[in-house]
């Protein structure tokens, strides 16, 4: 199972390399990898095992940030309605994406960073993700609000991309043209 000690931190250069495309039918070593990558964010979203192996709680993460510069994400969190999203994806493509903007009024955080980044990170309001499931097979996903800023922030993590790219240095805190607020 991964744990902290698995995770690199800003500094490591794989977090500013861009990541490699996954053949597809994926290998039973890319389909193991993406797995574990979703039992992390479980794992650190239950308290009992979070506690025991001192994890970090994510809703996201990105094969690079377990040193891995594979296209792969995993994704498991909830919506304001209370909806689920739970993907293990490879290969994901922003294939369109609303002009309108979105921010988390939190600001964001991540597991690679082990400091705090103040400021409004602006990410697209709406976007339409094309990948590929743990099995190869296409899928094509309409998101928005709280889950479309968490699949941005780990699409992001396999072009080398940062949150905190996106922070104003100026005003970090300046409202984004625009742009929806996210509680
Ligand atoms: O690349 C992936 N990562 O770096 C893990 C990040 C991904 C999220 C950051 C903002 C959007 C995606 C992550 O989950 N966190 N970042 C650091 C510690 C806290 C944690 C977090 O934001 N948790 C959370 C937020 C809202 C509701 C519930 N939990
Ligand atoms: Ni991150």
């Amino acid at each position: 199972m991964i744990t902290m000690k698995d995770i690199i931190r800003e500094g490591h250069p794989t977090l500013r390399q861009a990541a490699e495309e996954v053949a597809m039918p994926p290998s039973e070593e890319d389909k193991e990898i993406l797995k574990s990558l979703l039992e992390y964010i479980k794992n650190s979203q239950d308290p009992q095992i979070s506690q025991q192996y001192g994890l970090r709680g994510g809703v996201g993460l990105a094969a690079p940030q377990i040193n891995v510069p594979k296209r792969m994400i995993a994704v498991h969190t909830k919506d304001t309605n209370g909806d689920t999203y739970s993907y293990a994806l490879f290969n994901p493509k922003i294939a369109s994406h609303s002009v309108e903007k979105a921010y988390l009024t939190s600001g964001e955080g991540c597991l690679s960073v082990d400091r705090a980044v103040p400021g409004f990170v602006p990410r697209y309001a709406r976007i339409t993700v094309k990948a590929f499931d743990i099995e190869g097979k296409p899928v094509k996903l309409r998101l928005k609000g709280f889950p479309a800023i968490v699949f941005q922030h780990e699409i992001d993590h396999l072009n080398g991309i940062m949150f905190y790219d996106y922070i104003d240095e100026k005003d970090p805190f300046k409202e984004p043209e625009g742009a929806t607020p996210i509680e």
